[in-house]
């Protein structure tokens, strides 16, 4: 098949999420898979020391295969070869997404996929008003809510952990466009290039995809949001693995999810107001948000994190460690961000917010001035 009949995929960090997509792309479709990788060291590293070899060894199947794959194709901004991007995955971290993208900014255009595979909320508006602020020339957007957990085992060889899917939907530019028609999903699913790359046969069925209208993903999406407001911060604060605080963290998640819901019911009122507005009407897709509650969402949290994710440690978590930045201002910070634009209160998440950087300042000091408890 030639190049030019081949659907291409630029792959925009390829991390954990960046190479567990990758991996799967290359064995179940015709894709031209091409990592962008940040700088020409970093390319060099990937194609004389890794061979253009990456890695996934999948433990949640019983044999643990280790899958490698070889990339036919990498480039960075110094060698991007300037052809018009068709479709872009973002699979940095969301505080890395701006410094990303901006390279590449003059070969995204209207006709250009671009799909969001991140945690937590809050690029859209960096997007908007920063990366694309002229709505002219804004790429088609989609949001992906991936659920597989993955880490890295050394170099560009990675682990699957744990296998959950992926849900993609359109992500509206605008606040008004929240509620989509059933139709749209329809239309994509004929029409969009990248979403009939993800929805392939093979590919949606290893990969576990679901691709819906954007307020059944956003139902999905604040679901691992609380998720992540509760597990990230607070394992990362008190320096735990998931399952260690199972009996113990009941009480500060329910602060967390509590003063989370006040807001989200606030910011995405329409979401909220769904199920009865559009009861009934067929071009409409059903919706139950009778799961967003502080009651029930207190118990999932526990159950998906404590104990589906019990030995696990989470991305917050190794990122303080490691010393990373973390997400926390697309997690808990963006809570505040909203509560300030609606003038609500969100001392809760502002405090976990402070936590977690002062976890992130205090293994740090350690780091360099050493550990006083020793
Ligand atoms: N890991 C997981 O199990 C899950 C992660 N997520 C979410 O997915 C998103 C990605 O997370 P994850 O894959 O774990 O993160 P990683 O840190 O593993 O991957 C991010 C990648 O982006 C690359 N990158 C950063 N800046 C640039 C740049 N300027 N140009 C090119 N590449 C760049 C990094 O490369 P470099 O080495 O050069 O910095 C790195 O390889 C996050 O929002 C996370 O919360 C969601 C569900 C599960
Ligand atoms: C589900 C959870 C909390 C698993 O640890 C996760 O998403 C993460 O670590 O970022």
């Amino acid at each position: 098949m030639t190049l030019a009949s081949r659907p291409i995929v630029h792959i925009l960090g390829l991390g954990s999420m960046g190479t567990v997509l990758a991996v799967d792309l290359i064995r179940f479709t015709n894709a031209l898979v091409v990592p962008l990788f940040r700088s020409q060291e970093k390319l060099e590293t990937f194609q004389k020391t890794a061979h253009s070899k990456i890695g996934l060894r999948k433990i949640y199947l019983e044999e643990k295969p280790l899958i490698e794959c070889t990339v036919e194709k990498a480039e960075c901004p110094e060698t991007f070869g300037g052809e018009p991007i068709e479709n872009l995955v973002i699979t940095t971290k969301t505080y890395q997404t701006k410094e990303a993208i901006t390279p590449y900014l003059p070969y995204i255009t209207p006709n250009t996929n671009l799909i969001l595979i991140q945690n937590g909320l809050g690029v859209l508006e960096v997007l908007k008003e920063e990366i694309f602020p002229d709505a002219a020339k804004r790429p088609n957007l989609f949001q992906g809510v991936i659920s597989h957990g993955v880490y890295q085992e050394s170099g560009f060889t990675y682990v699957h952990a744990g296998w959950v899917g992926m849900q993609i939907a359109r992500l509206p530019w605008n606040e008004n466009e929240l509620i989509q028609k059933s139709s749209l999903v329809e239309k994509d699913s004929s029409e969009n290039a990248l979403v009939q790359l993800l929805m392939g046969q093979r590919f949606a069925k290893e990969f576990g995809m679901k691709h819906t209208t954007y307020q059944e993903m956003l139902l999905g999406q604040l679901f691992k949001f609380l998720v992540n407001c509760c597990m990230n911060p607070v394992t990362a604060i008190v320096d735990c693995v998931n399952g260690e605080m199972k009996d113990h963290c009941g009480p500060v998640f329910q602060s967390i999810i509590a003063e989370c819901l006040d807001i989200l019911k606030v910011a995405y009122k329409p979401l909220f107001e769904y199920k009865v507005k559009y009861h009934g009407m067929s071009e409409y897709p059903k919706l139950d948000d009778s799961i967003l509650t502080t009651e029930n969402m207190t118990k999932e949290v526990i159950r998906i994190g404590c104990d589906l994710n019990a030995r696990n440690s989470t991305s917050m978590r190794q990122d303080t460690l490691y010393l990373r930045e973390t997400e926390v201002a697309y997690i808990n910070g963006y809570v505040v961000t909203l509560a300030k634009r609606l003038n609500l209160s969100a001392n809760v998440n502002k405090t976990i917010v402070e936590l977690v950087q002062l976890r992130l300042g205090l293994n740090r000091t350690r780091a360099t001035q050493g550990d006083w408890r020793s």
